[in-house]
């Protein structure tokens, strides 16, 4: 009834507001450096925000505003990081529960793609498993399982049911992403729910991880296109694997806005640049395994900064393993040939 009354009271909330002052308080920096810059013809979202305000200066009921910049510039920061992000920790994981998979994923973008350049977001039509692996990801991981809250403005019916004016409408998502009649194994991982048997991909109409129609996320072509081209390029110059000592995945979710996985460390062990045997890549493996923690990563931390810093230097040339075996692992430390030059 006092949403004001909030911001007087302590508790942890107050952490909640000091971030969001932190957020408004950057995003009004960059809108004060936008408008100093020299006119040119607008660049990115804020210039051509800024361009709209002082076109539409004459019209009394424009919302184009300096406020509403803010606000709409803050809603794409919380709509477009969490939910990536969330997505990908979740690809790994299920890449280290589904070896196998991770491992024809690796297959595939070897022999499909030229190794001397890095991944393009047009690959994909070439990489069926990869795209049928990062869909499965997201339904199963269903990380936004609830649409945004939205309120009827007049009465309608929805598949039967009476909805009357005002009506509170909470789409959820999850239910249609785990629907035994959409999905042969719906609470397992299963490329399989995206592929004919021709191995060709297919979409499913239940995939709605984005909510759909009139209020369907208006980001979603760019989430597509990050989530691809991370997840190939992490697949294609890592093996994704548990470390040494570990109890294993936890694969529960924790509830924060986003279904999140919890904390957990994953080994990314850079892929050797030549071809092996099986068996060679087995026994490299292994010695990386013995070599304990070293080159082991939080998921609840930055996700690539000490592998990158630990190949630099070493990584000459960013030649690659074309039809090497899958997942190769070079031992930690050696002077092996890896993809760096690809990310
Ligand atoms: C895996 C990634 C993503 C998922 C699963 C996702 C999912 C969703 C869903 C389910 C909604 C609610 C739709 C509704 O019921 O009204 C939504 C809203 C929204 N998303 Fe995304 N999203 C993702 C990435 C992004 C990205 C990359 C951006 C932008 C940079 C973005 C911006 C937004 C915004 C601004 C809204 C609110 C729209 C409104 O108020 O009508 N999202 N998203």
């Amino acid at each position: 009834m006092f949403p004001w009354a909030l911001h007087h009271l302590p508790g942890p909330h107050q952490e909640i507001f000091r971030y969001q002052e932190t957020v408004r308080g950057f995003v009004h920096q960059e809108i004060i450096r936008h408008k100093l810059r020299a006119p040119e013809d607008p660049k990115d979202f804020i210039s051509c925000y800024l361009a709209q305000i002082t076109k539409a200066m004459d019209d009394p009921v424009s919302t184009f505003n300096e406020e509403n910049l803010l606000q709409v510039v803050i809603d794409l920061f919380l709509g477009g990081t969490d939910t990536t992000a969330t997505t990908l920790h979740w690809a790994l994981i299920y890449m280290v529960q589904h070896e196998a998979v991770q491992e024809r994923v690796q297959q595939e973008l070897d022999k499909v793609l030229d190794t001397a350049r890095a991944v393009h977001y047009e690959d994909r039509e070439r990489l069926p498993y990869t795209r049928a692996v990062l869909h499965e990801v997201q339904r199963l991981s269903s990380v936004v399982a609830v649409g945004a809250v939205r309120q009827c403005v007049t009465s309608t019916r929805v598949g039967g049911y009476p909805m009357p004016k005002g009506t509170i409408i909470l789409p959820n998502l999850a239910s249609v992403l785990y629907d035994p009649e959409c999905w042969e194994t719906p609470r397992q991982f299963n490329p399989g729910h995206f592929l004919d048997k021709n191995g060709n991909f297919v979409v499913n109409e239940a995939f709605l991880p984005f909510s759909a129609g009139h209020w369907v996320c208006p980001g979603d072509q760019l989430a597509r296109m990050e989530l691809f081209l991370m997840f190939a390029t992490l697949l294609r110059t890592f093996w994704f694997q548990l470390p040494e000592g570990s109890l294993g995945l936890r694969l529960e979710y924790i509830f924060g806005g986003t279904l999140q996985p919890q904390p957990q460390e994953i080994c990314a062990v850079p892929r050797l640049g030549s071809p092996i045997t099986r068996e060679e890549d087995l026994a490299l493996r292994q010695q990386v395994i013995q070599r304990g923690k070293q080159g082991t990563f939080s998921l609840s931390q930055h996700l690539l900064p000490w592998v990158l810093e630990d190949q630099r230097g070493k990584a000459k040339s960013p030649q690659v393993d074309r039809g090497g075996p899958a997942g190769s692992a070079p031992p930690a430390g050696s002077a092996a040939r890896s993809r760096m030059g690809a990310l």
